[in-house]
């Protein structure tokens, strides 16, 4: 899976990227976790404090207790070593389809992050176990329901942990398999879990962070491809340039809009702005678009400041103080910010879908479309009363947004105190991330009917001599010749769910090169 010559993600407890954990999650990049001594060290010390602690105290919360609200439990000494099997196994309760290969790539990697911060109490052995699942592509099947994301995404990450020690199910080559079958193909052997080590893997926000990395990097692109259609929309229905201007954004400082509308204003080369303008105003999904779209452009910093801090954070309880000495008991599971963070990108995603969804009803409605054919068909002659253009297209694309918007209700709101009350208040994280990714799917699918829609109402001026490819900038030009790549102009009604399913493949794969 791992492309040669490609980057290499190192694991030595320094900060990650979002970016190099997507470029991990599409097996685009080589993971390598630190091998040196130093590190070995660092992180084996948590694990030998734990084992003095255990033989001179002979009490640490979650090793020698119940978990949670059963912590008043005691757990006999002679049943410690069975206590890890036990937390996965009755974890082991996930519902729902199971998490993409992607994105479980993504959820190991957040994992292994966050134990590589050293304050987990686990052996590098483990860290080590983790890495060669990374390395030869042998990925827990984790189903997506049933954590409530604050104490940590327990029954995802239980699947990882099972899996450490050989149990359940991987992918592998493209294949479900048992994971013992896969071990003795490959010679793993599988892990045993000290007493602390499968609460460590399980107490903590991995499966939001690793699906919450997928989905800023993913949403980077729709700010950049909604502006871009944005502007070739303005060409196709002969909009009004100067909505765009830099003296009209400089008093309005909000940075992400300004940078859309400069973005904008770039495509459409407009020249200097008349004293007093007869142009009418446009509708204001083509006016307001800076002022949309600009708000993912302002969040999305904080957004990925949110994530990656969560990502590069020890999320687990107890913290394992090895230099000081100290059991800290804290919430660090705990996933609000993941939870915020996705419940609000969603939000912003969900309305840039709304906003390319009104330009295609502008687009292709002739009472708005400055003198575009119906649908944009570009049937001539006596074909044309018989060809629909993208007519049902606008029609999926107005679904897909309606199904957008409802996606949209806050996930974190719906906190219930669970697990006999220890778990009183829980932050959904897992549910917002899930959500927002589910919302993505569908505002890319509208940004797809929107570049076809888009490109087609242009390439039907320039075919209609109103407009030559050279009036249009570079970048147009080239965006055309991208998009005629995947999707033919649309003369003769034929089925275009494959051509749509293309665009979207594309979008995901940043087919059109943006504001590089
Ligand atoms: N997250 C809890 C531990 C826990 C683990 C498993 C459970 O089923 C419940 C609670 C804590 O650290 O306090």
């Amino acid at each position: 899976m791992v492309q040669k010559n490609s980057q290499t993600v190192v694991f030595d407890g320094t900060p990650l990227t979002v970016i190099q954990v997507a470029a991990l999650a599409a097996g685009k990049a080589k993971v390598k976790l630190d091998t040196s001594d130093e590190f070995r060290a660092r992180i084996d010390r948590g694990a030998e404090f734990l084992e003095k602690l255990l033989r001179e105290d002979g009490v640490i919360y979650g090793v020698t207790t119940g978990y949670g609200d059963s912590c008043s439990v005691s757990v006999p000494p002679e049943l410690v070593y069975e206590l890890p099997r036990h937390l996965y196994t009755f974890h082991g309760c996930g519902m729902g389809e199971a998490f993409s290969l992607e994105e479980s790539r993504a959820i190991l990697a957040a994992r292994l992050a966050s134990l590589c911060q050293g304050y987990s109490g686990v052996r590098y052995r483990l860290l080590e176990q983790i890495s060669t699942l990374l390395i030869r592509d042998i990925i827990p099947i984790i189903p997506q329901e049933g954590s409530v994301g604050a104490s940590g995404d327990l029954t995802p990450l239980s699947y990882l942990a099972a899996v450490l020690e050989g149990h359940r199910e991987v992918w592998y080559r493209g294949e479900q398999l048992t994971t013992a079958e896969v071990y003795s193909a490959e010679g793993i052997e599988p892990i045993s879990l000290r007493p602390k080590e499968a609460l460590a893997i399980m107490n903590g926000t991995a499966a939001m962070t690793g699906i919450a990395c997928l989905a800023v990097t993913r949403a980077q692109y729709v700010v950049r491809l909604a502006t871009r259609i944005t502007s070739l929309c303005s060409v196709a229905v002969e909009g009004n340039d100067f909505h765009f201007d830099p003296m009209l954004f400089s008093v309005k400082p909000h940075p992400g809009q300004q940078q859309i509308a400069a973005w904008i204003h770039d495509d459409l080369h407009t020249g200097e702005v008349p004293r007093n303008s007869n142009r009418l105003q446009d509708r204001y999904s083509l006016r307001c678009a800076p002022h949309v779209i600009g708000v993912l452009q302002d969040m999305l910093p904080t957004t990925v400041a949110f994530v990656e801090r969560e990502l590069n954070s020890a999320n687990d309880n107890p913290i394992i103080d090895a230099e000081g000495e100290h059991v800290l008991h804290g919430g660090h599971f705990y996933g609000g910010h993941i939870a915020h963070a996705m419940d609000s990108l969603k939000a912003a995603l969900a309305n840039v879908a709304d906003l390319v969804d009104r330009q295609i009803a502008q687009t292709v409605d002739p009472k708005f479309n400055h003198g575009l054919p119906a649908n944009l068909s570009g049937a001539t002659g006596t074909q044309a009363a018989i060809n629909h253009g993208f007519k049902a297209v606008q029609i999926a694309a107005s679904a897909w947004t309606a199904e957008a918007l409802k996606g949209t209700l806050p996930a974190s709101i719906f906190s219930r105190s669970t697990e006999c009350h220890n778990q009183d208040k829980v932050s959904m994280g897992t549910i917002a991330a899930r959500d927002c990714t589910r919302v993505l799917e569908l505002v890319e699918q509208v940004l797809a009917a929107g570049i076809a829609i888009s490109c087609q109402g242009v390439a039907l001026r320039i075919r209609d001599g109103q407009l030559t490819l050279q009036d249009l900038q570079p970048a147009l030009q080239q965006d055309l010749e991208r998009t005629a790549q995947l999707l033919t102009f649309l003369t003769e009604d034929r089925p275009l769910e494959q051509d749509l399913r293309r665009l979207v493949e594309a979008i995901r794969e940043k087919h059109w090169v943006l504001y590089a």
